[in-house]
């Protein structure tokens, strides 16, 4: 890069000219509207408000108190109701946006979804009357995981230890049957394997157990295993080394206006092309002065011009307008914010801060002149020159700003990763309701969008049906950096992934996770040897397939895109979670912040984390709240949450912290519109 601004020669900045200067700049209506964004209406829905154990002390005539498992009820609808807020189903004075703590660093998404600019109407608006029954309709300890789970007539394996222990809270949340060391697999365990049910402590470790074989195919990769080979294919995939894999995505990298970068991410560090700011600059409408006063009052030659014909008025140095070269020794001028400052001057005074003496004409200042003040030095805030971003950071709207401020017109950028939505099943219905056993196609309108907010460019699903010949030719005719696959991955008889990749020479990177749900997602390079192109396969069941997408997808999009990981994140779980023996779990939360239910204040973050107010502090600390609705099939519980948390074989108890995987909506929302259509 060159230096188009040129170093001024002069000595490094200042950071602040004088402590009234920075103040004055930085002081204004923030903190209280900071404190008063915080204190919001919803501020006397937490637990120590509403529902603490303290809260009914003194019952009204003929009111019982809560007992706690209405209590804990309650607090969950509450959250839920705030995590519907948040996605736009409620004004926004209903609820109280608890930010969280996010790890050091950026670009990152912020994990709290955003109300959503969707044509549709949401999802809790356009519920039938044949639906499951809403919270508020259910009677307390009815099943919230899978609804057949307590009939015992749920052919679904997961139904029991996917519940959520508060589905049904006279159940003990531990009380998990296989993590019995006695217990028999029951006849619909797909997945009876010898090592199961050996009894793992919540919290209890048990990546270890990830190495066994489903049914069919190869042994499952542990779920950090498979993110982080995930990961690693798409660094690969960007830096393709040989042959056709030219394409990969990183040897792509090229120059966009800066109006057409938005989403892309830098392919190359942004460095100053100006000093910021390039030359000396008033921070204030005023005076701007040479030496000790009082001083006399100079006009701008041409100044009164510009102020009008006829008119007297003197308006000094105007922002982007010429400069007088120097200012005398006890001189004075009016100079407006933005405008140039003098060589020679040393201070500006607000207007508000000076008078002039109508008889002398001379100006007074009305408070001590410091020097330097209300001057921003140039180079202040960068010399040409200094990195202002790294590579592969993602260009956001502040970045655009930045860049434009630099003097950039156009930003070399890793393009966005395109990315092919196979959709499999001929169950599928594209509207209408349910009818004679086919089902509305959910991850059709789903997945498109989702890839688009992890920053990958989409094209409209193609809808295959169960038609191995069809999926052939799609995949092999596809010219995109990934392929995604929804349903077909399982080993059913019109199950076509796996034969189809196979018979196309597919080399397949992971062959199942340990993860519930989702185990039989799978990634595969297309061509063997080379940098690519990718296939996701995403399980058919829809939250499963989110369980794909953000373990599999997700990095590979992210080193395709040249992203740096995120760095993970951890906060508590109010309460405990029940874990699979064996395999990792991801369950829907949402954020809170304060105590929990029962009064007790959790740890809110560990290592790396600072929670709000003060981790373990009660009021203030934040955690996560599991939700229900979070059965494989379900989309429920993922459509409230705004995170998905990562639970360790076995489970773990309340106040145990656990990675927090985010959810992309916070980031990618608002650009959506204009910039990944
Ligand atoms: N014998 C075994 N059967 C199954 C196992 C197993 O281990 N052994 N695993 C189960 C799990 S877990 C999952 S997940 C599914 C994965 O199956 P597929 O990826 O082959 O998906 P499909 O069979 O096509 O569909 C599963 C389920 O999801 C519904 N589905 C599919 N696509 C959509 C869509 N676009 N929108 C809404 N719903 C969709 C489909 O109708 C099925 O109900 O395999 C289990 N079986
Ligand atoms: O239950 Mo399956 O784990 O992938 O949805």
């Amino acid at each position: 890069m060159t230096a188009g601004g040129g170093g001024s020669g002069r000595p490094p900045a200042a950071d602040t000219v004088s402590a009234g200067a920075g103040l004055s700049a930085a002081s204004g209506p923030a903190p209280a509207s900071g404190l008063s964004a915080d204190a919001g209406p919803a501020a006397d829905v937490g637990p120590e408000e509403g529902f603490g154990s303290s809260a009914c002390e003194r019952p009204r005539g003929g009111e019982r108190c809560p007992t706690p498992e209405e209590v804990r009820a309650a607090e969950e609808e509450r959250a839920v109701e705030q995590a519907l807020a948040l996605v736009g189903s409620r004004p926004p004075g209903e609820h109280r946006p608890t930010g969280r703590p996010r790890p050091e660093g950026w670009p990152h998404a912020t994990g709290r979804p955003r109300p959503a600019e969707t044509e549709s109407s949401p999802p809790w608006q356009q519920s039938h009357s044949s639906e499951t029954p809403c919270p508020e309709s259910e009677p307390a300890g009815e099943p919230a995981g899978e609804p057949t789970a307590n009939l015992n007539l749920s052919p679904d394996p997961m139904a029991d230890p996917m519940a959520d222990p508060m589905a049904d809270p006279m159940a003990d949340p531990m009380a998990d049957p296989m993590a019995d060391p006695t217990a028999v697999p029951r006849s619909s365990d797909p997945d009876p394997d010898p090592d199961r049910g050996s009894g793992v402590a919540p919290g209890q470790d048990r990546h270890e157990h990830g190495h066994r074989r489903r049914h069919g195919h190869g042994p499952a990769a542990s779920w950090p295993e498979a993110r982080a080979l995930a990961a690693r294919s798409g660094r690969s995939g960007r830096s393709g080394q040989s042959g056709s894999a030219a394409r990969a995505i990183g040897i792509r990298a090229g120059r966009l206006p800066l109006g057409q970068a938005l989403g892309h991410v830098l392919a190359e560090p942004l460095v100053a092309l100006t000093d910021l700011p390039p030359f000396d600059t008033s921070a204030m409408d005023g005076w701007v002065v040479s030496g000790p006063g009082p001083w006399n009052v100079r006009a701008v030659a041409g100044a009164e011009a510009r102020a009008g014909a006829g008119s007297n008025r003197d308006l000094g140095i105007l922002a982007g307008r010429s400069t007088p070269a120097t200012l005398p020794d006890g001189d004075a001028v009016r100079i407006a914010t933005g405008a140039r400052i003098p060589a020679d001057a040393n201070a500006v005074i607000r207007s508000e801060h000076a008078r002039v003496d109508r008889a002398t004409g001379l100006l007074h200042a009305e408070h001590q002149v410091l020097p330097g003040q209300d001057i921003r030095p140039r180079g202040q805030e960068c010399r040409a020159g200094d990195r202002l971003m790294p590579a592969g950071a993602l260009v956001t709207p502040a970045v655009l700003g930045l860049a434009a401020a630099a003097g950039y017109d156009t930003l070399v950028v890793v393009p966005r990763p395109r990315v092919d939505v196979l959709v499999l099943g001929d169950e599928l219905l594209t509207g209408g309701l349910p009818h004679d056993g086919l089902i509305r196609d959910a991850l059709g309108p789903m997945i498109g969008p989702w890839l688009r907010a992890l920053g990958a460019e989409v094209s409209a699903p193609q809808r295959l049906g169960d038609d191995a010949a069809a999926l052939r030719h799609a995949v092999t005719t596809s010219d995109a950096d990934l392929v995604i696959t929804t349903g077909g991955t399982a080993a059913g008889p019109v199950d076509h992934v796996h034969p189809v990749l196979a018979e196309i020479g597919a080399e397949l990177l992971v062959d199942g996770v340990a993860v519930r749900p989702g185990h039989p997602m799978l990634l595969a390079r297309l061509k063997k040897d080379e940098g690519g192109p990718y296939l996701v396969g995403l399980p058919g069941n829809p939250l499963a397939a989110v369980s794909g997408l953000l373990t599999l997808a997700e990095p590979l999009l992210r080193g395709l895109a040249g992203r740096e990981p995120e760095a993970p994140y951890r906060a508590a779980v109010r309460d405990d979670v029940h874990g699979h023996p064996h395999d990792t779990r991801l369950v829907p939360v949402v954020h809170r912040a304060g105590s929990t239910a029962d009064g007790r204040s959790i740890s809110g973050y560990g290592s790396g984390g600072e929670g709000i107010g003060g981790a373990g502090t009660g009021s203030g600390a934040e955690y996560v709240v599991p939700l229900r609705y979070n059965g494989p099939a379900m989309l429920r519980g993922i459509a409230a949450a705004d995170g998905l948390a990562v639970v360790p074989p076995g489970g773990v108890r309340s106040g145990t912290e656990v990675e927090i995987l985010d959810l992309p909506w916070a980031s990618a929302m608002p650009w959506t519109e204009g910039c990944f259509t």
